[in-house]
């Protein structure tokens, strides 16, 4: 895997959730493979668990990790191609990105949608220019449409909970929309749906009118309009808040659809899971996040496997690479 930005970059889902399970089974394996190797992490955005989870991974095998919050300490990044730079920004992507690929193995990059413009937003056009200037593999903390390492936790921790329960044949797994003041990037559920639909699941989308996601990642989905009808004999509910794709970056208002009990008894038992942060009795109620249901804060700590996971599959690319040829061999010796 040279990059991580979306599913297409792994060969496969399922044998990557596999890893990720074997990585959570023998987290030290590859606790040598990235000495003197340095991540980078850059954040235009918050966070908690991305930050800290990535960071941690990285520690587990051994590598540096350098955290820069771009939005507040970096230069303006200009990413027009051709652009005279007379305005506010100083520093062209082109050179940022090649400058930190010359003190980075690896950089990983949060830039979440502004959620003005959706052509803008849906072009992940950062996170596409440092995959072609760094020089280094790319991971997405979370871009503006995309949340792969959150996706792949995800089915980590559906996997786990599977085999756990003994679940046999395909299990229901309801993506469903829940109320917000803020207007949230639909980064969560894209990337719910695009890894889902690489899985042997009964998939299920549920939202009120008007909270219809792209149409890129929701071919082949069944949606369904009525939440509690969604609900009914689901294994794994998943909690999101999104705005408008059509009347992009809108909020929608449907104070109804939040989770509760008498929702959740609707389900097959489900385990509830949510990406965090999530803001209790607006979006899930106390009763439900506080419940053996709830498997948010194991979720959470499923991250960090997560990312060990696909810094291992970047680190034994990087490994291809360092291998001297043939021709530098002969030279060396
Ligand atoms: N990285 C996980 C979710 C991040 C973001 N949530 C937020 O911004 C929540 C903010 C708030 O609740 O004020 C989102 O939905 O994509
Ligand atoms: N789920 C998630 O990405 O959390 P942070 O935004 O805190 O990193």
């Amino acid at each position: 895997m040279k990059h991580f930005i979306t599913s297409a970059d792994t060969d496969s889902v399922p044998q990557l959730v596999q890893k990720a399970l074997d990585v959570k089974r023998n987290p030290r394996r590859y606790d040598q493979l990235g000495r003197y190797k340095t991540l980078g992490l850059l954040f235009f955005n918050p966070s908690l668990r991305t930050r800290l989870s990535t960071q941690k991974a990285a520690q587990n095998l051994g590598m540096s990790v350098m955290v820069m919050n771009f939005d507040k300490d970096g230069w303006q990044l200009e990413t027009e191609e051709g652009i005279v730079m007379n305005g506010g920004n100083a520093e062209h992507v082109k050179e940022a990105a090649a400058v930190i690929g010359q003190y980075c193995d690896i950089v990983g990059l949060r830039t979440f949608a502004r959620l003005q413009d959706a052509q803008a937003d849906y072009e992940e056009k950062v996170i596409h220019q440092f995959r072609q200037y760094a020089g280094v593999p790319v991971v997405s903390l979370e871009s503006e449409i995309r949340h792969p390492l959150q996706s792949l936790t995800d089915l980590l921790t559906i996997e786990y909970h599977r085999a756990k329960a003994k679940l046999s044949g395909r299990p229901k797994v309801v993506l469903s929309w829940a109320p917000h003041i803020k207007a949230l990037p639909q980064a969560v559920a894209n990337s719910f749906l695009e890894w889902t639909a690489l899985m042997d699941y009964e998939v299920m989308l549920t939202h009120p009118t008007g909270a219809e996601l792209s149409p890129e990642f929701t071919q082949g989905v069944t949606i369904e309009y009525d939440q509690k009808k969604a609900l009914k004999g689901a294994d794994f509910v998943y909690i999101k808040n999104w705005s408008s794709f059509s009347n992009y970056g809108q909020v929608i208002q449907a104070p109804d659809w939040k989770i509760t009990q008498e929702k959740m008894a609707l389900t097959n038992r489900a385990k509830l899971m949510h990406c965090l942060p999530v803001r209790r009795n607006l979006v899930i109620d106390d009763a439900v996040l506080d419940s053996a249901q709830s498997i948010v804060i194991e979720q959470a700590g499923n991250r960090e496997t997560a990312a060990q996971t696909v810094l291992i599959e970047l680190l034994k690319y990087l490994q291809t690479q360092d291998e001297p040829s043939d021709l530098a061999q002969s030279l060396i010796l």
